[in-house]
C-alpha cells in the first residue's frame, strides 16, 4: 500500500505543472510556491515526477539520512551530451566509475596539497586585477567589477587547469573563444529539451533547432579540449613551472589505461572549467553588491582586513585565517545568493518514504538552496544581510550544516569548495583592502536582479567607483 505523494499545485493533463513554471526566476518562484505546499512539494514536469525540497530539515533527510537513495543524477539531454555520456564527475550517474573517479580526483586535483600548490597562481592573478583597477581608479572611471572578476576567475581556472591564461593561446581567437564557450555551455545546460519530459516529442527539439545548437557547442568544446590535450601531450608549453590539472589527468589516464579514455579526461576538464569559473566570480560579485548596500558591514570588513594586513600593500593567503568577518561575509552572501540555487539535480535510485510521503523511484529532485537559506526555522530575519550571524557559529563550508548548503553536501557535495572558497576570500579581501568603493553618481542602491540558469549571476554588471584610500594601502 503506497502513501500519498507530497502535496503540490494541480497541473494539466499531459503537461502537468510545466506551463506554470517561471523559468526566468525559478528558485524564487519555487520558494514562494513552497510556502503554500510545504517543504516537500511534488510537481509533474510532463512525464517526470519531480520533488522540490525547501527546508533545512528535509535537506538533511535527502543529503544525510537518505544520501544513498538520492546520490545519482538524472539523464538529461544537455547534461548527457556535454559530459560525453556522463563520463565526467558532476553529471555521472552514481556507479563504480563515479566512485573511483571522484576518489582519484579528490586526491589528485582537489586536495588541500593540490590547492596550495596553485597558491602563487591565485595571488598573481588577484594582484594583477588590483593593479589594473588601480590604473582605472587614478582616472576616477567607473570600474566594471563584474567583468574584472570574471576575467580573474577565468585566468585562475585556465592557468590551474591548462597552465596558461585564455588570452595566451597562440591563436588570439582562443582567448575570446574561451569565455564565449563558457557562456554558450551554461545556456545549453539550462535549456529545456522536450525529449526530457515527453519522450515521444523529441522531434520538436530537432524542429526548433535545439539539437543542432547542442551538437555545434559540443563540437566546439570538443575541439577546444582536444587542442589543449594535444598541446599537453606534445609538451609545447615553454617555461612551465609545474604540472597543471590536464597534466595530472593525462598521467592518471596512463595509470588507469584500461578504464580511462580521453572522453573521461574531457568530461572532467569540462567540470573544472564550468564548476570553477562562474561560481567563484558570481559569489564575489554578490558579496560586493551586498556590502555596498550595507555600508556598516563594508566598514567592518575594511577595518578587519586593513588592521590585520597593515601597510603590507596586499592580502596574501597567509592572512586569510585571521579574517573571521571576511569568512562571515562570504557565508552570508552565499546564504542569500547561493550561486547554484537549485544545486545540481538529483534522482532517487529507489522508492522511499520522506516525511510520511511516498517518493517513487526515478523522481527528479531539486534542492532549493535559495529557500533553505531563508528557512525561518533556522534563520532570524532571513532576508536581512547580517554577516554577524556567522561569527562564532559552527557553520562550515564542508556542508554538514543543512541550513546552509550552497556547496551541497553528502556524496555529491562540491569537491572544489576549498579552491572556490580560497579564490573568493582572496579576491574579496584584496578588493576591500585596496580601495574605498562608491556607487557611481546618481545611483543610490545596487540592484540585486538575478539571472537564472544553472549558475545565478547578478543580471546587471556591478559598476562601481574605486578610490585609492588615503593611507596608501
Ligand atoms: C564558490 C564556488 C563554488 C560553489 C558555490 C560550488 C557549488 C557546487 C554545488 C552546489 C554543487 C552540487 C552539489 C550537490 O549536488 O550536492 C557542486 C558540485 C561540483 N562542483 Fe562546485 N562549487 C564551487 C566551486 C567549484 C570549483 C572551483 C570546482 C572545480 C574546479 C568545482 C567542481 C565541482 C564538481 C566536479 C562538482 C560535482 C560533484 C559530484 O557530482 O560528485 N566547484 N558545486
Amino acid at each position: 500500500k503506497t502513501r500519498p505523494l507530497p502535496p503540490g499545485p494541480p497541473g494539466l493533463p499531459i503537461f502537468g505543472n510545466l506551463h506554470q513554471l517561471d523559468l526566468s526566476d525559478l528558485s524564487s518562484y519555487l520558494y514562494r510556491l513552497s510556502k503554500t505546499y510545504g517543504a516537500l512539494m511534488s510537481l509533474r514536469l510532463g512525464n517526470v515526477q519531480t520533488l522540490v525540497v525547501s527546508s533545512a530539515e528535509m535537506a538533511k533527510e535527502i543529503l544525510k539520512t537518505n544520501d544513498l537513495v538520492f546520490c545519482t543524477r538524472p539523464i538529461l539531454t544537455g547534461f548527457r551530451k556535454l559530459s560525453y555520456d556522463n563520463k565526467d564527475i558532476a553529471l555521472s550517474l552514481y556507479n563504480e566509475y563515479w566512485r573511483q573517479m571522484r576518489k582519484i580526483c579528490t586526491l589528485h586535483l582537489f586536495s588541500m596539497k593540490q590547492v596550495n600548490s596553485f597558491r602563487s597562481v591565485r595571488e598573481e592573478e588577484v594582484f594583477d586585477m588590483i593593479y589594473k583597477i588601480k590604473t582605472q581608479s587614478s582616472t576616477k572611471q567607473v570600474v566594471d567589477l563584474s567583468e574584472a572578476v570574471m576575467v580573474l576567475t577565468s585566468n585562475i581556472i585556465s592557468r590551474v587547469a591548462f597552465g596558461k591564461r585564455p588570452s595566451e593561446y597562440k591563436n588570439r581567437k582562443e582567448g575570446t573563444r574561451f569565455s564565449e564557450l563558457m557562456l554558450e555551455c551554461q545556456e545549453v545546460f539550462g535549456h529545456f529539451y522536450y525529449r526530457d519530459h515527453f519522450p515521444l516529442m523529441g522531434w520538436l527539439d530537432k524542429l526548433n533547432g535545439s539539437i543542432a545548437r547542442l551538437e555545434k557547442i559540443f563540437k566546439d568544446m570538443d575541439e577546444f579540449y582536444q587542442e589543449v590535450i594535444d598541446e599537453h601531450l606534445n609538451q609545447s608549453q615553454p617555461n612551465k613551472r609545474q604540472d597543471d590539472m590536464v597534466d595530472i589527468l593525462i598521467k592518471l589516464k596512463q595509470d588507469y589505461a584500461n578504464d580511462l579514455t580521453f572522453d573521461h579526461v574531457k568530461g572532467v576538464i569540462m567540470n573544472i572549467l564550468l564548476g570553477g569559473t562562474e561560481t567563484s566570480a558570481s559569489t564575489v560579485i554578490w558579496a560586493m553588491a551586498l556590502l555596498i548596500n550595507n555600508p556598516n558591514s563594508l566598514m567592518k570588513l575594511k577595518q578587519e582586513v586593513r588592521n590585520a594586513v597593515g601597510n603590507k600593500g596586499k592580502v596574501d593567503e597567509d592572512d586569510l585565517y585571521k579574517l573571521d568577518y571576511l569568512k562571515a561575509v562570504v557565508k552570508e552572501a552565499l546564504r542569500l545568493y547561493p550561486v547554484l540555487p537549485l544545486l545540481l539535480p538529483r534522482e532517487s535510485r529507489e522508492r522511499c518514504v520522506l516525511g510520511g510521503y511516498e517518493i517513487p523511484k526515478n523522481t527528479l529532485v531539486y534542492l532549493n538552496a535559495w529557500a533553505v537559506g531563508r528557512d525561518p526555522k533556522c534563520w532570524e530575519r532571513p532576508e536581512e544581510f547580517e554577516p554577524e550571524r556567522f561569527l562564532g557559529s559552527n557553520v562550515e563550508y564542508k556542508g554538514v550544516d543543512f541550513e546552509w548548503i550552497p556547496f551541497g553536501s553528502g556524496r555529491r557535495g562540491c569537491p572544489g569548495l576549498l579552491l572556490g572558497a580560497t579564490t573568493v576570500e582572496l579576491a574579496l579581501s584584496n578588493i576591500v583592502y585596496s580601495f574605498d568603493w562608491e556607487m557611481p553618481k546618481g545611483t543610490n542602491v545596487i540592484d540585486t536582479v538575478k539571472t537564472e540558469g544553472t549558475v545565478m549571476h547578478k543580471k546587471n554588471a556591478l559598476q562601481l567607483v574605486a578610490l585609492v584610500p588615503d593611507n596608501g594601502c
